[in-house]
């Protein structure tokens, strides 16, 4: 028969007097031994932008984002520079008229993206700005690159883009953000840039971008939703690979890029820790549309507690290496991190 204080022994005797708990006991020992943390930072801003002036239009999907006008997006992005976020990324919702089966709208030097930029530029100078090179918000098809037949064409898409980079340059871009997964787009496009003497202005590849079904809502937002035909499987990544994210990653910093993108985040954070593990690359994970939308409707539902899940998933990213995130929610945390 057990003495009745024998369980505590039985305890010591598993864990050899190593207890874990120790450490969790009180606040001031877990603040102190907080492995990583979350601040203004590590925020991108993603915003989407569309024509006209003094608009702003609720995306229904994206509870909380809005599409704004170029004026009302100089307005957030002082608002953005002043909560000390480090930079935002622009994505159009251009007129449907413009958008045609090669995306040439893209290479107009006045068109909604270069136009944002030139007023960011001026409206916060201290603001980086990341522009996308892909062609699904120019496109009549929605597919990022130029369709012909059945076919997304690789090296017609890449010159393509790749004048597209430069006219974003010309604007005042601060990073080139390639998100449309063509075969040799990276060393392309920085030889480009360096031709035009852009030799600063830097590429943040959409390195491993996954053939997934988060992009929901901001296919919605950009309406390119009811346009697509088909899906983007032969260009995305398959969601089941991992191993070949890499290979495709280890491309891009071959060619020459300055920073890799994990996209979409959660699901993938395997990826940006074996790439952070693998290049040491600055690393960043896109918090998709679908990541956001999913934590503020299930948050509206009452199902999770919004705010502290918002939290969580940032740091994520942070605990599994990545130096920053890109996120819909980067003005909700900013201000949040201000205020503790
Ligand atoms: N070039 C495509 C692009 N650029 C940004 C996103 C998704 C961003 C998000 O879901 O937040 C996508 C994906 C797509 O439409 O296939």
């Amino acid at each position: 028969m057990s003495e009745p204080n024998d369980k505590t022994h039985l305890v010591d005797r598993i864990t050899g007097h190593r207890r874990m708990r120790r450490i969790r006991k009180a606040e001031w020992t877990r603040r102190l031994v907080r492995e990583n943390r979350l601040t203004v930072d590590d925020l991108i801003w993603p915003v989407f932008v569309i024509p006209g002036d003094n608009i702003e239009e609720p995306i229904p999907a994206m509870p909380g984002v809005s599409r704004m006008s170029v004026d009302r997006l100089a307005e957030a992005a002082k608002k953005a520079e002043g909560l000390g976020i480090p930079a935002i990324a622009t994505f159009p919702n251009i007129e449907l008229e413009k958008r045609d089966m090669s995306g040439s709208e893209i290479l107009n030097p006045d068109n909604l993206i270069n136009r944002a930029t030139r007023a960011l530029k001026k409206a916060a100078p201290s603001l980086g700005v990341i522009t996308d090179v892909a062609l699904d918000p120019f496109t009549s098809h929605g597919h990022d690159g130029i369709l012909t037949g059945d076919e997304i064409v690789n090296d017609a898409t890449v010159d393509h883009i790749c004048e597209a980079a430069v006219a974003q340059a010309e604007a005042g871009a601060d990073i080139i953000a390639p998100s449309e997964m063509m075969d040799g787009r990276i060393g392309a496009i920085r030889e480009r840039l360096d031709m035009a003497g852009f030799q600063d202005v830097g590429i943040m590849s959409y390195a491993t971008k996954f053939s997934s079904g988060f992009y929901g809502p901001y296919r919605e937002a950009i309406s390119t939703k009811g346009l697509l035909k088909g899906d983007k499987a032969s260009y995305y990544i398959d969601t089941a690979n991992g191993t070949e994210a890499l290979r495709d990653a280890a491309l891009d910093v071959e060619e020459g890029a300055d920073m890799l993108m994990v996209k979409p985040g959660l699901p993938y954070l395997d990826i940006c820790w074996r790439i952070k593990e693998a290049f040491g690359l600055p690393v960043f994970a896109y918090q998709v549309s679908g990541e956001y939308a999913m934590i503020k409707m299930a948050a509206e539902r009452g199902a999770i507690d919004g705010e502290r899940v918002m939290m969580e998933t940032l740091l994520s990213f942070k605990r599994a290496g990545c130096d920053g995130i890109l996120t819909y929610f980067a003005i909700e945390v900013a201000q949040k991190l201000a205020k503790s």
